[in-house]
């Protein structure tokens, strides 16, 4: 379970502290769990608060019992973090030795770690591109290989900030597909509608708070209310 206890984001700056969350509480136990809302509405910096990448100014986030301010570590491990640019996250030169890595903690033995890893890739379609360059992948290739990353891991929750974002119709589908395919529990921020409408339970962010909270349809009715009320 997911559980936001009235949990703030703030940061400092010139001007003093801006609040980019204001204090919130949630329990999400949803399969799969859509954010939505305008640009710079508080969405990411949700999404973050959830594997610790940002950590509450007060309140508190629980990931299955763990506290992302004292168990950090723990919470990474148990959260994979999908990223919207996945160069953020393809650190080594080829999607073998990236894969590979990922595995390192589940799988000791060496050359057992390479052989899943190339399972990985042809679970992905990209087994034949396992030795090229990452930066030879197109956009749509390098997102599945950041998800097939996180996936090595194996994750008990996958948070995905905005993953079809940069891609087009084909790789976006590909990827949502793989997505919304998994047993994980899914937390998705998305400007997608359809994707959204495909989830359990949607959170609509606006002015860094939760303005909706509800069944997919009429999240994304609200949302639609919203940006036709917005002068
Ligand atoms: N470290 C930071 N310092 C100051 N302001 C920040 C910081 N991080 C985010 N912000 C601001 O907080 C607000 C919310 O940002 P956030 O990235 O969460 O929005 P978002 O809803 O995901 O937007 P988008 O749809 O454009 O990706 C924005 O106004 C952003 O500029």
């Amino acid at each position: 379970m997911i559980e936001l206890q009235s949990a703030s984001v703030v940061v400092d700056s010139p001007q003093g502290p801006i609040t980019l969350l204001e204090p919130t509480s949630l329990s999400l136990t949803e399969h799969r769990i859509g954010i939505i809302g305008p640009n710079g509405s508080g969405k990411s910096t949700l999404a973050r608060l959830l594997n610790g990448l940002v950590l509450p100014a007060a309140g508190q986030v629980l990931i299955n019992g763990l506290d992302t301010g004292h168990e950090g570590r723990e919470v990474r491990r148990r959260v994979g973090f999908v990223f919207t640019h996945p160069d953020a996250q393809l650190v080594m030169p080829t999607p073998l030795e990236d894969v590979t890595l990922s595995l390192r903690r589940s799988v000791t033995d060496k050359r057992e770690r390479r052989e899943r890893a190339r399972e990985v890739l042809a679970g992905i379609g990209l087994a034949d591109r396992a030795e090229v360059s990452v930066h030879a992948l197109s956009g749509g290739q390098k997102q599945l290989l950041a998800l097939a990353g996180v996936l090595a891991t194996d994750p008990e929750i996958v948070v995905a900030d905005e993953p079809t974002t940069l891609l087009d119709l084909r790789n976006a589908r590909l990827v949502a597909d793989r997505l919304f395919g998994l047993r994980q529990r899914l937390v998705l921020v998305t400007h997608d509608l359809d994707l959204a409408r495909r989830c359990d339970r949607v959170l609509v962010v606006d002015d860094a708070r939760v303005v909706f909270d509800g069944a997919s349809d009429a999240a994304v009715d609200h949302y639609i209310a919203l940006a036709e009320a917005t002068p």
